[in-house]
Order: C-alpha cells, then structure tokens, then sequence
C-alpha cells in the first residue's frame, strides 16, 4: 500500500509540475491583462461634462446676460470658462423701471428665451442664475428704496419662474464690482494660475505683482483696483485680501459714484448751468454744429446734480458745440477737485489712493470710447498721441461727423468728444500721464469672455477659485498608463522566463 501511494503521489507531482505551472502562467497572464483593462477603463477619456453658469450685469444704462460654459472635470483649474453668448436685453437700464415694474418680464423674457436655447434641458435645474445691478440702482436706491426693492423684486419673482436654479438678484457694492473685475481679468489673462508654475518662495512679491490693475467705466460709477507697491502704508479704506491659488493679494479698490460717463455729463452741464446761467451753453466737448435741448428738471433732478439744485429762469437748456478739446479738458478738470487730502496721497474728492502700479486693463466704456476713437493700438504710447488726436476729433463739424459714421448710433456718436475728452482727465487725475503705455483697453480676452465684473462674480459664488493650489498629481495620465503597461510588461516576461526557467531544471534533474 505505502508504495502504491508513493506512485500516485508521484504522478501528481509530475502533474503539477508539467501543467500546474503553464495554468499558473495563465492565469497570471490573464490578470494582467484585467489589470491594464481595468486601469485603462478607469482613465479612459470619457465625453466632457459641461456645466453652465447664467450672470445678468444689470448696469444703469443697459442690461447684458451672460452665459458661461466649462467642464465639469477640471473646475478648478483657470482659463477654462468661456463665455457663450452676452444678449443684450433691449431698453435702459433696470432702474428706468421704477414706475412700471410690470413691464419688466417682457424686457428679460427675450434672453431667457436665449438661455433655455442654448442650454441643454437637462441641465436647466442644475444652472445657476444671478443678476448683480450696480450703479444704476445704486442710485436709485439713495433715491427711493421702495422702489429699488419693488425692482428686484419683480426680477426676482420673473426669474424664480424659469426651470434655472435661481440663486439671487441684489445690488452689489462698489466695492465688488471693482474686485470681480479685477479677479475677471487677472483670471482670463492668466496672471493667477501662472503661479502654479513657481516653486521659489522668493518670487512671491514679484509674482504678486504681476497681475492687472483693472479700470471699470460705466455709466453712473467708475471702478479702479490695483495691487499697490507698497501694501504696509496706513490706509484710511481697507485693502481687500485675496488667497486665490495658493497666494495672498493685498488689492485696494473704490468705486466713484456719479463718475460713470452719463452721470459725469450731467454734473458737467449741471455745474456750467449754475456758473453761466443762460437757457444757452455754448458747449466745447461737442462737435461744431451740434445742437442738443435738455429738460433742466431733467438735469437736476437726480442724486449726482442735486446739490447744484437752483432756480432758473428758464426749463430747458440748449446745448450748442463748440468742438474744443481743450476748454472741454479745463472744464472737466472742475469736476476733479484734487486740492484736499488727508493722506499720504489721494485721487479726487479728498478720496485716499495709494500712487498707480503695474499694468492695467482698462475696459467697459474705456474700451468702447477708445475703440472708436482708434485709440487702443499698443502704438498709442504717450498721452500726447491721445490730445493731439482728440484736439483733431472735437472739432469736426457734427454734419461731416454723422454721415462719416451713419452706422453708430447719435446718442453714443454724439458723446464721443467729451466721453474721449473724459476718459483722458479721468487717466490724468488718476495720474497716468507719464504712465500711458501700461494701459490696456481690452474688451474680450484670448477669446473667451469680456472683460467685466460677471465672471469674477460667478467664479466666486460658485467657488471655482480655490484658496489653495490643487495638489498635482505625481504623473500625468499618459505618463501613467504608459508605466503600467511597461511594469505589467516586465512582470509577465520574468515570470514566463522564470518558469520555463524552472520547468527546464526540474526537467534535468529528473
Ligand atoms: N458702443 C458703446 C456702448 C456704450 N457706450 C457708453 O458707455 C457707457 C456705458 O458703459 P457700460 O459699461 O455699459 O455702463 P453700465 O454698465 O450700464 O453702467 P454702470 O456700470 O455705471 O452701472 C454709456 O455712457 C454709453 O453711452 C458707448 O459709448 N459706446
Ligand atoms: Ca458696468
């Protein structure tokens, strides 16, 4: 018996040791072929999934809805949104709406319309939608808080019924509208993810540096926001503080009420009507030839021109152009007091401002005055090219004017020898003179958005900014799976090298 179970014993030894081994290899070999399958799937570019983001810019003299677009996957990483469609709600500015509040869901229905176009269904509940207004109901407000109120409440309710995730519509501060602009450009231009690519601690001044100062015009407030070179002077306005992708920003930012492009007209016509009170004024920030009537209740019934309130003899005003840059400059210089200051150094208005650093972008009505004005060529380095054009441009005759430029609307063609005019003392005071060339006018950057408040307002309320730098992943995919694949490689040739290795020698030994 023990012999008999000696040579079964044997039998199965040679058994395994002639296929035991060849379905141990297979089986290995198999695995591995699971293993790359399943690492392989597990990486495998799978079709982008986009997410949506609806931002209407409520400003005083219109209304833009914006839509953006990025991909789901890489939230987090910058200069991946695109804005997708800007539809500009036709009519004024929301605050024209206070005595028919009725009226305001045809004026946002067109663009709602747009948006559920454009959006895929069934991403409608999951896309957030915010209006910010900004000067425009600023005003308003001071004026009639009611009537703000009923505005946006009217908005909010004409929002809330659409299948969107509504999140809000309030008025947001200047404050805000200057910092998202800034966070949208230094965003769009690159200037905050490029840090990810410092790894030397020592260049974090110099890096902190490099972004825009960003320059806001609108048409009842004007925002600049800069990083200043000195962030440890005694500031009477608290500098904003920032951690985007790892690092600190220390940015100050204000906001000029009543300094936006119309309102800054009407405080003009308003002070020349209380200096020179005549039902005539001879204007020289319009075109020869021009001819304009104002309601002069108009004039001074608004939050801006109010304390210039005076009786007239007369209830409209005449504007007729004289076309002279240079007394228009002197006269806008008037709107400017620079005299008083308690700080170190200010603007205008006694208003704290520490001296301008670095590049600008400058965009809004900036942009859309100096574009006209043919203007925004990186050629224009001195202020001197800018007055010498100017002088040229007021004083063409309105006639030859209009019909060199039928295509552009009057109320905007009409406006560009002071708004030009405009733009210039406003740089001046902020004193840019010797400083022309760091100025950008920038409307759509690299393509993919405008410049503007929106984005960084969308970006921050969806926390698409981390405070912190991701944490990059050791290898790239590709890098990855070509390892994989390479080890597993290796693996399966020594294991197959090794048992035939194996199966040989014990082949001999018997
Ligand atoms: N092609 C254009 C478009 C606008 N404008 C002028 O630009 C100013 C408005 O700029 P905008 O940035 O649109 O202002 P809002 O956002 O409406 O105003 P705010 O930011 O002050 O609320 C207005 O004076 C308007 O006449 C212009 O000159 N040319
Ligand atoms: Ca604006």
């Amino acid at each position: 018996m023990p012999l008999m179970e000696g040579r079964r014993d044997s039998r199965v030894k040679r058994f395994l040791s002639k296929n035991g081994l060849v379905i141990l290899g297979f089986t290995f070999i198999l695995s591995l072929i699971a293993l790359l399958a399943v690492g392989l799937t597990q990486n495998k570019n799978t079709p982008e999934n986009f997410k949506f983001g609806i931002v209407f810019d409520a400003g005083s003299s219109h209304t833009t809805m914006y839509i953006y677009k990025w991909s789901a996957e890489k939230v987090n990483d910058t200069g991946l949104v695109y804005e997708i469609e800007a539809c500009k709600v036709k009519g004024p500015g929301i605050s024209a709406f206070a005595s028919n509040v009725q009226d305001i869901p045809v004026y946002l229905s067109k663009c709602m319309g747009r948006a559920k176009e454009l959006i895929p269904k069934y991403k409608h509940h999951q896309t957030p939608v915010y209006l910010g207004a900004t000067a425009g109901m600023r005003l308003l407000r001071m004026e009639n808080e009611q009537s703000a109120k009923r505005i946006l409440a009217s908005v909010t309710s004409f929002l809330n019924s659409y299948p969107f995730n509504f999140r809000d519509a309030r008025i947001i501060s200047g404050s805000e509208e200057g910092a998202y602009g800034w966070i949208t450009i230094n965003y769009l231009l690159g200037k905050l993810q490029k840090k990810q690519n410092s790894e030397d601690p020592s260049s974090r001044k110099n890096e902190s540096q490099e972004t825009y100062g960003a320059l806001d015009l609108g048409g009842a407030s004007t925002q600049i926001t800069f990083v200043p070179k000195d962030t440890n002077i005694s500031s009477p306005i608290k500098f904003m503080q920032f951690r985007l992708y790892g690092w600190n920003y220390t940015v100050y930012t204000y906001s000029f009420l009543c300094y936006g492009q119309d309102q800054a007209l009407l405080l003009k016509l308003a002070k020349d009507t209380v200096e020179t009170p005549s039902g005539t004024l001879l204007d020289p920030c319009f075109h020869p030839g021009y001819e304009r009537m104002v309601d002069i209740s108009d004039l001074f019934n608004n939050v801006c021109t109010r304390e210039y309130k005076d009786l007239f003899p007369f209830d409209k005003l005449r504007i007729q152009g004289t076309g002279d840059f240079l007394q228009c400059q002197e006269r806008l210089h008037n709107l400017f007091p620079t005299t008083y200051c308690r700080y170190t150094s200010c603007t205008f208005n006694g208003v704290f401002m520490p001296p301008v650093h670095g590049e600008f972008g400058a965009f809004s009505a900036y942009y859309y005055t100096m574009k006209f004005l043919n203007l925004t060529s990186d050629k224009v380095t001195s202020e001197d090219m800018v007055i010498e054009k100017m002088k040229q441009y007021c004083s063409r005759p309105w006639k030859e004017v209009n019909t060199t430029y039928a295509d552009v609307k009057e109320k905007y063609l009409s406006e560009y020898c002071f708004s030009g005019t405009y733009v210039l003392t406003l740089l001046q005071v902020y004193n840019f003179t010797d400083y022309w060339k760091h100025i950008h006018f920038m409307h759509k950057i690299n393509d993919n958005a405008e410049a503007g408040w929106t984005l960084g307002y969308m970006l921050n309320l969806t926390n698409m900014i981390p405070a912190e730098l991701p944490q990059p992943k050791p290898f790239s995919r590709p890098t990855y799976i070509s390892l994989m694949v390479a080890f597993s490689l290796v693996l399966a040739i020594v294991f197959i090298l090794g048992s035939i290795i194996f199966h040989k020698s014990s082949y001999f030994q018997k």
